[in-house]
């Protein structure tokens, strides 16, 4: 059995530690703020990100950073992207060769443009950089309802390892080499969450939730196969299967700020009403960028920005991706 310390006490990563609790693991939660671990460690349950989920006993909260790193064999880093930078700094002077960091966050840097494992990367070189994602919402994983989700590591012996830490009969763990796509592929669905979050609060149907979800992951792939990824992985769990749950899912904060969004909220007001990170707020932006600089066209994350960040009305942005240029969809007539 291994020790784990999962960096982040928001949903994400108590649902990771109570998944890795219930393997056998040795499992400690840290967070930036004592104030938070305190409260944690009384209540037993995160009232505000997984309430009615109880946080077995074993599990130790600690603020302190030197104690939840050293001697850990896997660091799971669970903060939203805007702190993966900070955090990693934080602790990256007690991290020795040979530990895992295994980033489970979705998003890409805006001031870089940067993967998250890129960042974590750049601030601990010491470590063995892992990046756990797929369709994976925290109230569900807290619950050991059956999931699947995929890690990615760029050496095939650490992916097994990190493999047979996180699987379960509740927690199903592919494995690939494709770090970038699987990075790609769970910053980018949130955008398109929001999209169809948007189309839900505008009061549209399930043919345009499956119409964005179609061209969506069409716009993810063409950007993560232009930078390098392999197409196939936008097929798989941290591609179309990430997408899916999170258009789909009340779970998703991504798809309940979108629907404020589409009934006349602002993204500031709608991100205060669902008080967890909106991730794709903070990606749209970086995605947009993104597809400027390898020249893709990403039509649904060019009006997604223009609606959080242009005061376009809603309606007016749906209007204008449907009347956009005719195109195909796939292949050629011979004649
Ligand atoms: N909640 C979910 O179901 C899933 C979330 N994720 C990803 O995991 C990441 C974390 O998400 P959640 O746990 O849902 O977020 P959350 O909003 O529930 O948690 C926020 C947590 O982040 C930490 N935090 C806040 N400000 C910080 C700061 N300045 N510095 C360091 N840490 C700070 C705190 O520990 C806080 O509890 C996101 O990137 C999200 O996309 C991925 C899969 C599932
Ligand atoms: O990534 C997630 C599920 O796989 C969580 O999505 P939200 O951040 O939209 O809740």
């Amino acid at each position: 059995m291994a020790k784990v310390s999962v960096m982040g006490a928001g949903s994400w990563g108590l649902g990771l530690a109570i998944l890795l609790n219930n393997n056998g693991h040795d499992v400690k939660v840290w967070s930036v703020f004592p104030e938070e671990i305190k409260v944690l460690d009384k209540e037993r349950e995160n009232k505000k990100c997984l309430p009615g989920v109880h946080i077995p006993e074993k599990i130790e909260m600690t603020a302190d950073t030197e104690y939840a790193v050293k001697g850990a064999d896997v660091i799971v880093l669970a903060v939203a992207s805007p702190y993966t930078r900070s955090t990693a700094k934080l602790f990256a002077p007690f991290v020795k060769e040979g530990q895992y960091v295994v980033n489970v966050g979705k998003g890409i840097e805006e001031s870089t443009l940067m993967t998250l494992c890129q960042v974590v990367e750049e601030e601990i070189p010491a470590a063995t950089v892992a990046v756990l994602s797929g369709p994976s919402h925290a109230e569900e994983v807290g619950r050991l309802i059956p999931t699947t989700c995929v890690i990615g590591t760029h050496k095939r012996k650490d992916a097994e390892y990190l493999q047979n830490i996180f699987m379960s009969d509740v927690f199903r763990v592919y494995i690939s080499p494709d770090m970038l796509g699987i990075c790609i592929g769970g910053a980018l669905k949130n955008v398109i969450a929001l999209a169809a979050g948007i189309a839900d609060g505008l009061g549209y149907g399930d043919n345009t939730k499956a119409a964005l979800i179609t061209r969506g992951i069409a716009e993810i792939s063409r950007l993560g196969t232009a930078m390098g990824a392999n197409p196939s992985t936008f097929s798989g769990l941290s591609g179309i299967g990430d997408l899916i749950v999170t258009c789909a899912s009340m779970h998703s904060r991504n798809r309940r700020a979108g629907i404020l969004i589409g009934q006349g909220k602002t993204k500031d007001e709608a991100m205060e009403e669902v008080q967890m990170v909106v991730e794709g707020v903070f990606s749209a932006k970086a995605a947009f960028a993104l597809a400027q600089k390898y020249n893709v066209e990403m039509p649904i994350v060019e009006q997604v920005n223009k609606v959080l960040f242009e005061d376009k009305k809603p309606a007016e942005a749906v209007k204008e991706l449907m009347l956009r240029d005719k195109k195909m969809e796939t292949g050629e007539w011979s004649e």
